[in-house]
């Protein structure tokens, strides 16, 4: 018996949603164990994962659709909670005689007020009559199906939240699991603990002690490599893999002349120095920047720096002899973003899309069911420092995707040296822990100045500082203005060809938090 077996588990079943994984999440949250699987996953596979409650996700889809995806109708006669989310409310209501059609509109995105009919059945228990959710869809369930009610409706969209207490199935049609729906834990919380009785208990140090036992058993007595980058994931999965199979894991820090200032010092005396992790630097520079010579569209230098990574790791494995596994920090947010079987692209990680179609090893990832904090929580729990645990997140691809355009050496200088001096103003602000990330562009964009009288036609560089809690939405930060003040000041002094500083002011959605 695995130790899952003697979880109470809650099977989220994936339609597409980019907010998926985030159901799974706010469960393990009130310490239940969840995970997200295939929506073709067949009822006799569902009856023998046993799970105590069901939850269909969202999706891009209309269920009317000839290419939606499906479920086989009898799960919702086995006698398990189900609650359909957004597409999974439609799906359910469909196949279970109700209709769902085109809204008239041009359907209801963004935060709306529902408002509760009756008592709002048990699903909204200890939510407020009238409330906040995130809505986004296009299709509405028009017809209820046969021992459903209406428990609450918004102005476009009457019925929103649909309940069968009796045979345990309730679909809502906005995101409960973001938080822009003010009540949405509650909601989920009503679903998992009071409807379907789940136990909580699930905790971060059973997740430690899994992981170890399943990478001990996989490993055996063979060797792994690890993509080591500094970074807060890399770093974690490291301090993990040393616990599971000691010397077996060798880590590679590649250098590939997109780090940072001074970034691969720091690193190797960190990790190697401070941590005594087993750490070869490989200096990739020429090879990195030769294949991105003139390459401007994003997703194409994505995908040629995943590629030179492995091909890198690989060389180092021959070296090594006897490596079949590579271990990365790959977290949720990568995986979601680069695209999956039922979820758009929006870019490709360059540790999950950017990888080659064939490669020689098994990867290893244990972080790729979480969020960034979460994985601060498990640095956290794993005894690693303050400082290592709060880094802020530098991207794999590095530089090359802060320069909007071909790559060259002297934009890479001016991209080092203006997020050097925005890190240096962060950090004599003591803005540092206020800050989820921050850094500099360099756009495309050349404009008109004077500087000493004479006229000057250079770069705009912009400048990006958002919070977040786990990348997968941000803000823009309200940095104060003396410190954008004396942020614009410094670069457009400090840093050649440079004379004009813009802030970017938009959130995630709809922008995103790199500009490529
Ligand atoms: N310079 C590098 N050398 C070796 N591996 C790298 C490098 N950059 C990234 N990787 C690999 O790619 C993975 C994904 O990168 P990512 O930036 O998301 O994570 P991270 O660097 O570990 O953490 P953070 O998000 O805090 O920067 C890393 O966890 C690591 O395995
Ligand atoms: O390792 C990585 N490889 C990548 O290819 C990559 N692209 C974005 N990021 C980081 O992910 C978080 C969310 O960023 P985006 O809103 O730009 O997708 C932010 O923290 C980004 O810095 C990456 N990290
Ligand atoms: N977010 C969703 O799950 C949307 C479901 C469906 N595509 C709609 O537009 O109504
Ligand atoms: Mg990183």
């Amino acid at each position: 018996m695995t130790k899952n077996d003697s979880l109470d588990k809650v099977l989220v079943l994936d339609y597409g949603s980019q907010y998926n994984q985030l159901i799974t999440r706010r469960i393990r949250e009130m310490g239940v164990f969840s995970e997200l699987r295939s929506n073709k996953m067949t009822l006799d596979e569902i009856k023998a994962y046993n799970p105590k409650a069901i939850i269909l996700s969202g999706g891009p889809k209309s269920v009317y659709d000839d290419d939606a995806f499906t479920i086989d109708p009898e799960i919702f006669k086995m006698g398990i909670p189900v609650l359909g989310v957004c597409y999974g409310m439609q799906l359910m209501a469909q196949d279970l005689g109700g209709k769902v059609e085109a809204n008239p509109g041009n359907g209801e995105f963004g935060q709306t007020v529902i408002k509760k009919s009756g008592n709002g059945s048990k699903l909204l228990a200890d939510t407020p009559d009238e409330q906040v959710v995130l809505m986004s869809h296009s299709d509405n369930v028009t017809k209820l199906p046969e021992g459903f009610e209406v428990a609450a409706g918004s102005e476009k969209t009457p019925i929103a939240v649909i309940a069968n207490d009796q045979a345990g199935l309730y679909g809502v049609q906005f995101h409960s699991e973001t938080t822009l729906s003010e009540h949405g834990k509650q909601i989920l919380k009503n679903f998992v603990i009071n409807i379907a009785g789940a136990k909580a208990n699930w905790t971060m140090d059973g997740f430690i002690d899994e992981q170890i036992e399943k990478i001990r058993q996989e490993v055996g007595d063979r060797k792994v490599l690890l993509g080591l980058s500094g970074g807060v994931d890399s770093s974690v999965v490291g301090v993990l893999l040393q616990k599971a199979i000691g010397n077996q894991l060798t880590c590679i820090f590649v250098d590939h002349g997109l780090l940072r200032k001074d970034e691969a010092q720091q690193v190797m005396d960190m990790l190697g120095g401070k941590f005594g992790l087993n750490i070869i630097k490989v200096d990739a520079q020429n090879r990195f920047l030769s294949k991105l010579a003139d390459v401007t569209d994003p997703e194409k230098k994505r995908k040629i720096i995943g590629n030179e990574f492995i091909e890198v790791f690989n060389d180092e494995a021959i070296k090594l002899k006897d490596v079949d596994f590579l271990a990365q920090g790959t977290l949720y947010t990568d995986v979601i973003e680069s695209g999956t079987e039922t979820a758009q692209t929006i870019k490709s990680h360059h540790n999950v899309g950017g990888l080659p179609e064939e490669m020689h090893f098994t990867l290893i990832e244990p972080l790729n069911t979480l969020f960034k904090d979460e994985v601060r929580e498990l640095g956290k729990k794993l005894g690693m420092p303050h400082e290592m645990v709060w880094r802020q997140p530098f991207p794999g691809p590095g530089l090359g995707i802060r320069i909007m355009g071909a790559i060259t050496e002297d934009k890479l200088e001016i991209v080092r040296e203006s997020d050097w001096i925005l890190r240096d103003e962060i950090a004599k602000a003591g803005l540092e822990g206020d800050v989820w990330q921050y850094f500099t562009v360099l756009t495309n964009n050349k404009s008109v100045g004077v500087m000493g009288d004479y006229r000057t036609y250079e770069y705009t560089v912009a400048v990006r500082a958002i919070t977040s809690v786990d990348g997968m939405t941000a803000d823009f930060a309200r940095l104060p203005w003396e410190v954008l003040q004396k942020v614009s000041s410094r670069i457009v002094n400090e840093v050649d060809h440079v004379n004009r500083i813009v802030y970017d002011i938009t959130a995630k959605p709809p922008a995103t938090v790199e500009w490529e």
